[in-house]
């Protein structure tokens, strides 16, 4: 297994490898976040009682299989959830360069707005989706900039419009284009340009190349790797795609059941995932290294959110389990530099297995 994995895979020569990143101070900590979806069949937990921290500078991956709540954990911390879905408990704390440390659960929407684009902007899945179908690209650019610099003139516009799409790769003349005159790759550069249009503190991804066939994937994922070195954001990116994670984060949360049952770095998470969740996800990717083995897949299906498995939510799944799993809900806790949520891997006397399984996760 390679020691330091991937971003030689998609980063460009001369960008910084993994290991030798900075990471600047905290600028986003969420703390006991907690959404819930109020249906008339009674509350479903979708992201419960998390805990996230962002640095400047840095990529931290969310992964976890569909329904595993990624995307309402991003919605929530970005406030962009609509009902059903109510935050019900816990703190979005943003370390602002100018106005100091915000809390965002409970900022007016007026002071969100300002920030939004300005200092948090978000990427989400499907470019046809968030770009305006009857809009010239240009065009677009041009709102989102004057919204955030009303004293903007027409020419400095345009030369930023053409510097952004240029900064992704896609031809400045295309700003005269319509979404649709584009093809899915340049759509979904297009956005990231958008995204970056008032040079961000931090980038919100959601499943960003999704709707790319691996190739353009890949190329785009470059391309943001060598935009976020030289204009030095923070990324908090989410996808089912763990393979894809390891060769681009810097740190990993694995989500399962609304909760995040492992948090470790890009690398630990690649080479010995502790949680056995995390473990088995890993194991349904092939390797970009190790000889070619059969894939493992995670047996059973995540739980029905609205009666959750008592214990670990994973146990019902887990072939390590023992007695205390099915009785007790195992909280995230520090082991070493990384956080796992197991009584495998709880170390205090009543951590102990009553009949430990003799092997080893
Ligand atoms: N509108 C809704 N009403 C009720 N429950 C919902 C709603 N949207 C999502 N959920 C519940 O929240 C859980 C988490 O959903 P979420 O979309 O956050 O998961 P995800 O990990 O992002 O999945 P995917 O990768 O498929 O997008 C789902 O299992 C579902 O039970």
């Amino acid at each position: 297994m390679t020691e330091n994995l991937v971003r030689e895979r998609f980063a460009p020569t001369g960008t910084v490898p993994q290991s030798e990143r900075r990471r600047g101070r905290p600028i986003l900590e969420v703390s006991g976040l907690t959404v819930d979806y109020l249906t008339e069949r009674g509350p479903v937990r979708s992201c419960n009682n998390v805990d996230l921290t962002l640095h400047e500078g840095e990529i931290v991956g969310v992964a976890g299989e569909s329904g595993s709540g990624k995307s309402t954990l991003i919605t929530a911390l970005t406030r962009l959830q609509r009902p059903p879905a109510v935050t019900v408990g816990g703190s979005i704390t943003y370390h602002s360069p100018d106005s100091g440390t915000v809390e965002l659960t409970t900022l007016s929407d007026a002071a969100l707005r300002r920030l939004r684009w300005n200092e948090i902007a978000i990427v989400l899945q499907s470019a046809m989706d968030c770009l305006n179908p009857v809009m010239r690209l240009g065009d677009q650019f041009a709102d989102a900039l004057r919204q955030h610099n009303r004293g903007m003139g027409q020419q400095a516009v345009k030369a930023r419009v053409a510097e952004l799409l240029e900064m992704v790769g896609v031809p400045a003349n295309r700003s005269r284009s319509y979404p649709h005159e584009l093809s899915g790759g340049m759509r979904q550069r297009s956005l990231i340009a958008l995204a970056l249009a008032c040079q961000p503190r931090i980038v919100v991804m959601d499943e960003p190349t999704t709707a790319v066939d691996v190739v353009m994937q890949r190329q785009i994922l470059a391309q943001l790797l060598s935009l976020q070195e030289q204009l030095g954001f923070a990324v908090v990116f989410v996808t089912h795609d763990l393979s894809l994670l390891v060769q681009l984060a810097d740190r990993i949360a694995i989500m399962y059941a609304g909760r995040i049952v492992e948090e470790a770095s890009a690398q630990q998470i690649y080479n010995d995932p502790l949680h056995p969740y995390a473990r088995g996800l890993r194991d349904a990717f092939p390797s970009l290294h190790a000889p070619l083995t059969e894939l493992s897949g995670i047996g059973g299906n995540p739980p029905d959110l609205r009666h959750p498995p008592s214990g670990c939510p994973f146990n019902p799944r887990c072939s390590h389990r023992f007695d205390r799993c099915s009785s007790e809900l195992p909280i995230l806790s520090p082991i070493g530099d990384r956080q796992v949520a197991c009584h495998l891997h709880d170390v205090s006397p009543a951590g102990v297995p009553a009949e430990p399984s003799g092997r080893s996760v």
